[in-house]
């Protein structure tokens, strides 16, 4: 399995929104860097998940840079993407590890050591640990755990953790000091003016 990129991008695909505008301004920055996860908001339907996959697949390829489906395996599966993401709502990690196979990259929501723990013994391979900050993105999280939080997980698993949550540029520093291998993002590069100087500001924290 190639190294796993340490910049998720997490299409946004509220009202405004152009997730596939932001994502051609990241792309010829972040190339292979980049992990692009196919989220969409509850009532879309899976056709209009798997038509979104399938645009963010095929501008993803020439850079070879990660496709992943957030929580509808078999829209990942459907197009061809390199895996998914699941939480506490989803498929059970052991579940999902078997719908998609051995090798697909598999990334899991985690919050504290026990369940980051838990999430790579049943097949996990990566984390998603947040919220490390607040954010305005996605409403019914709990308080955010910080980079404490973070460094608590990162010390409990063997598998990158990916820190998400109200993450910019300016706060991966203490995030990568705290053992996250990459980060997440929504709103830092959906609602930049220049998606693609933000992409390489974060390419250049998380790099350095
Ligand atoms: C990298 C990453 N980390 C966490 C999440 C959140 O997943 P989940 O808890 O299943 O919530 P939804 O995104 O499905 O609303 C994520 N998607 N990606
Ligand atoms: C989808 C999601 N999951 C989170 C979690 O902590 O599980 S935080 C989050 C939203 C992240 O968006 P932004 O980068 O705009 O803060
Ligand atoms: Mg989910």
């Amino acid at each position: 399995m190639p190294s796993l990129g340490r910049l998720h991008l997490i299409t946004d695909t509220r009202p405004g929104r152009d997730p596939l505008a932001v994502l051609r301004a990241a792309l010829p920055v972040a190339r292979a860097e980049l992990v692009v996860q196919v989220r969409v908001t509850d009532d879309a339907t899976d056709r209009e998940a798997y038509d979104l996959a399938r645009r963010v697949l095929a501008l993803c390829v020439p850079y070879g840079a990660t496709c992943l489906v957030n929580d509808r395996l078999h829209v990942a599966l459907a197009v061809g993407a390199a895996g998914g993401h699941v939480g506490a709502e989803d498929l059970p990690v052991a579940a999902a590890r078997r719908v998609l196979g051995p090798t697909a990259v598999l990334g899991a929501t985690a919050r504290e050591p026990g369940t980051a723990a838990g999430a790579v013994a049943a097949g996990a391979s990566y984390l998603g640990v947040g919220p490390c900050h607040t954010t305005a993105t996605k409403a019914g999280l709990p308080d955010p755990i910080g980079p404490a939080g973070v460094r608590a997980v990162a010390g409990a698993v063997n598998v990158p953790v990916i820190a998400i949550g109200g993450v910019t540029a300016e706060s991966v520093p203490e995030l990568r000091a705290a053992g996250a291998y990459g980060v997440a993002v929504v709103g830092a590069l959906s609602a930049s003016p220049d998606p693609a100087r933000t992409t390489a500001a974060l390419v250049e924290a998380l790099t350095c």
